[in-house]
């Protein structure tokens, strides 16, 4: 049994001149919480849409749980949200999955397992149409958990979801995972996954950027100091850096020193007759760390400006 849920090698697509996927080499282990992560129009669905064979690469590989991407999978072991969901808007919830279920071989007791995993039994014969959207995204959920699979693939679960909604859904995602299955995730708000992923790949502009850990990519903590005056404030954290920079920021001294140097730090500046406002651990969130390795790179050369200003926008939204 192979141990990643999904691997791609070198996966590339081009649509005419533009290459929507770059040589994209990602591994997605078995059971995690994968995030894959960018800007709208970084390439995310289409590389989903190749592991699942929904797309034909223009060259490279992907493969889930052990078999070629575009092979057929046996029942219940991959299932997908791509795109939102199609549903019948007058039928009910539960109507539309049993049409689904029966389309896949599942009977009206799978039905009963995945609105109740999805939270939605009481709903159940409530029509789509009156759901809202953080419903309409659980049923597609659980249309993607017919047959228990051991690899789920959602792209964009928590798209235009309020924020209760997102709440909702990532409860729904930790609680898949704890239950043994692996859930490779798409999603252009970062601070809102990096929550509940084990690792994430980052993805720019269709080139793989950047695949760990949350923790490793973020980084270690900094210490943040905001005191007066500030240059006597700046020698004496930097003798304490040593050789880590300072770095002069709207909210005051950065630097990458550990947690436990805080006391050390706040003695020699009161020492120093520095007045100490504030003294900080702070952590970089996948959101700093995106713009950080963003920063200076290339951008689509259709649309630059706008682009850029939709992408900042979107991923800080
Ligand atoms: N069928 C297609 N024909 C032409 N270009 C396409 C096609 N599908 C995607 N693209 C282009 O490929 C790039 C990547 O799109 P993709 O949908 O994979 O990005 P994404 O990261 O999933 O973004 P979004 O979240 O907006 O869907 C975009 O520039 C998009 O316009």
């Amino acid at each position: 049994m192979s141990e990643n849920a999904a691997t791609t090698r070198q996966l590339t697509k081009r649509y005419g001149d533009r290459v929507a996927v770059d040589a994209v080499s990602m591994t997605v282990r078995r059971g995690e919480v994968y995030g894959f992560l960018g800007p709208n129009g970084a390439g995310k669905t289409t590389t989903l849409r190749m592991l699942l064979g929904l797309v034909r690469p223009t060259s490279g590989a992907a493969s889930i749980l052990g078999r070629p991407a575009g092979r057929p999978h046996p029942p219940g072991t991959v299932g997908a949200l791509i795109e939102g969901p199609g549903f019948f808007p007058y039928l009910s919830g539960r109507a539309n999955l049993r049409t689904l279920a029966r389309h896949r071989g599942f009977g009206d007791a799978e039905v009963e397992r995945v609105l109740d995993r999805v939270d939605l039994t009481e709903r159940g014969d409530d029509r789509f149409k009156g759901y809202s959207l953080g419903m309409k995204q659980r049923l597609g959920v659980a249309a993607a958990l017919m047959g228990d699979p051991e690899l789920i693939v959602l792209d964009e679960p928590t798209n235009g979801l309020d924020p209760a909604g997102m709440a909702d859904m990532r409860a729904l995602i930790v609680d898949l995972s704890r239950d043994g299955q692996t859930v490779l995730l798409s999603s252009h708000l970062l601070a809102e996954v990096q929550q509940i992923c084990d690792r994430v790949g980052v993805i720019n502009d269709g080139r793989l950027l950047r695949e760990s850990t949350v923790a490793e990519m973020r980084g270690g903590v900094s210490l943040r100091v905001r005191a007066t005056p500030v240059e006597t404030a700046r020698a004496i954290v930097a003798r304490a850096a040593a050789d880590r920079s300072v770095r002069d920021t709207p909210d005051g001294l950065v630097s990458d020193l550990p947690a436990d140097a805080a006391p050390d730090l706040t003695r020699a500046l009161v020492a120093a007759g520095v007045d100490v406002r504030e003294i900080a651990v702070v952590e970089r969130s996948l959101e700093e760390v995106f713009f950080e390795m963003t920063a200076g790179l290339h951008r689509p050369a259709a649309d630059p400006a706008s682009e850029a200003a939709r992408d900042n926008k979107e991923l800080v939204s």
